[in-house]
């Protein structure tokens, strides 16, 4: 050994000699607490700064759960990469499809506006005498300048993206009264999935018309500011009438499917005073639709001058329009959000007019019979046919827009078949013997009304009994006949 190196030896042995007496001292003179302190100060000093932050999403909040990492789950499983080798999948009773999350340990990777993120799931397992804790949370590292915008911008982003897809993968639901219970189910309400596969693409109606509805629809869901601000309930309400078989039924499931709004079917013969609406009305859920079926078929709920007389003989004990229209304004109004209310009803004339009074609906929308373009429709969607390319097209379009056939009535005959010749063939003779009936309807309401008026003459207007009816009947045919252009015409405009 040189000598300088033989120096440098002896320096060092005494500098680290020196070292381990200080740190023995220390030992004996310093409490472990304070030492431990120094001991990662010291090491703090001399380590360089890592630029990376992690951030860990725990799947509890307190005691709730933590919707960050509820959302997070759903986010990752949509950005699984091929590299990922393990996934675990599940599904629950209001899902459509099997969603696939990751596993533990596993790394999913991201970017965000030119920001690298990396997920991890950590599972932990930790196990005292009695009892087993599990404990699963996720870890999102990225580098600490990014903070900001990780807090404030990516992570609202994996939030709103995780509610879009929870909403397309929801079920919507048909909630009854009659239904059997299910897990889910709220209330005295029994459900089952709305497995209605009527869409608007679907529906035969004026294209208007349609337009409108759906734009009511998307500026009614985004408004929720708007509402606040003006000091307006987050309702909106909608009544649909014409005949039966114009597709009244299939646009409530149509706006259902695409709002992802459950469907509350409500009865109002299974209701049997005011109070018990008040129960029922006050079990159902944000983001809901209420629907009223054939609103004017409750005689009770018809006559609303029988309210004070129902009221006077028992409080509560009846069902009333006012009672329906009361809680409707008021307490229903006042609790929850984003609910929407549809009537429907196949007599509008019949409806007491504080259910038509404006404000009250916002919508009135007019289902009526079957126009061109609804064929048009109709032959696309059960036929496959488009355009106007086949011989039967002009001599059936003609024919529908001088009868008064409903989209239920030609969808049946469009099912007769599945070759379009044989159905369409089918069509026009139905569309030609309707049109015969009609017109022998009619003649028949002639020869009624000759008759009505030699007995009037005989015998007074009091007596005409049964023929009154008849020609009633005669009238309302009429209306539904010779009144066919007029119901067109209302298809597409609101009252
Ligand atoms: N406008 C339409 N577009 C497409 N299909 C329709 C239309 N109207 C009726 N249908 C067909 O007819 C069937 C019955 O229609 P729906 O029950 O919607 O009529 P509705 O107006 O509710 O009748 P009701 O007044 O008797 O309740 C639907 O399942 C659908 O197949
Ligand atoms: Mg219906």
């Amino acid at each position: 050994m040189s000598q300088s190196a033989s120096t440098l030896f002896s320096a060092y042995a005494s500098f680290a000699g020196s070292m381990m007496l200080v740190r023995s001292m220390a030992n004996e003179l310093i409490p472990y607490e304070l030492r431990s302190y120094i001991y990662s100060a010291i090491h703090y000093l001399i380590t360089p700064l890592s630029s990376k932050l992690t951030l860990v999403v725990d799947e509890h909040y307190g005691i709730s759960r933590n919707h960050v990492y509820d959302a997070a789950e759903l986010y990752l499983g949509t950005k699984i990469s091929p590299s990922t080798e393990r996934l675990r999948i599940g599904k629950t009773p209001k899902q459509k499809n099997i969603n696939v999350s990751i596993e533990k340990g596993e790394v999913v990777n991201d970017v965000y506006e030119n920001v690298k993120l990396q997920w991890r799931f950590v599972f932990t397992e930790s196990s005292s005498s009695q009892y087993s804790v599990e404990k699963r949370y996720f870890e999102l590292s990225f580098n600490k300048k990014f903070k900001e915008k990780v807090m404030d911008s990516y992570l609202p982003y994996v939030l709103a993206r995780a509610k879009a897809i929870k909403e397309d993968e929801k079920v919507v639901k048909l909630y009854n009264r009659g239904c059997p219970f299910s897990d889910d189910d709220v209330g005295m309400w029994g459900s089952i999935n709305l497995d209605h596969p009527a869409t608007f693409e679907t529906i035969a109606m004026d294209p208007e018309l349609k337009k409108m509805i759906i734009e009511d629809l998307e500026r009614f869901v985004k408004r929720r500011d708007f509402y606040k601000k003006v000091g307006k309930a987050w309702k909106r309400g909608y009544l649909l009438y014409g005949p039966p078989g114009t597709g009244k039924s299939s646009l409530i499931a149509a706006m259902a499917n695409y709002l992802k709004f459950d469907v509350y079917d409500l009865e109002l013969t299974s209701i049997y005073s005011n109070s018990d609406l008040r129960t029922t009305l006050l079990s159902t859920t944000n983001r809901s639709i209420l629907v009223i079926e054939d609103i004017d078929c409750s005689v009770e709920v018809q006559d609303r001058h029988n309210d004070n007389q129902n009221q006077y003989d028992a409080p509560s004990s009846k069902l009333t329009l006012s009672g329906i229209l009361n809680f409707i304004d008021g307490l229903w109004s006042s609790c929850g959000d984003e609910r929407i209310i549809v009537f429907t009803t196949n007599h509008k004339h019949r409806l007491d007019p504080a259910l038509l009074r404006p404000g009250r609906m916002d919508m009135h929308i007019n289902m009526s019979y079957c126009t061109a373009s609804g064929f048009r429709l109709l032959a696309s969607n059960y036929l496959g046919i488009e355009g106007k390319n086949h011989h039967l097209w002009g001599q059936i379009e003609g024919l529908i827009e001088n009868t008064a056939v409903t989209p239920a009535e030609i969808a049946e005959e469009l099912m007769r078949s599945e070759d379009a010749d044989v159905a369409l063939e089918g069509v026009v003779k139905f569309l030609k013997r309707k049109n015969l009936e009609a017109n022998e309807t009619e003649d028949d309401g002639k020869v009624e009304d000759q008759v009505a008026k030699k007995l009037k003459t005989e015998n007074g207007e009091k007596k005409l009994g049964s023929l009154g009816t008849i020609n009633n009947n005669r009238r309302a045919l009429r209306s539904v006949g010779g009144g066919r252009r007029r119901c067109r015409r209302q298809a597409s405009r609101f009252l």
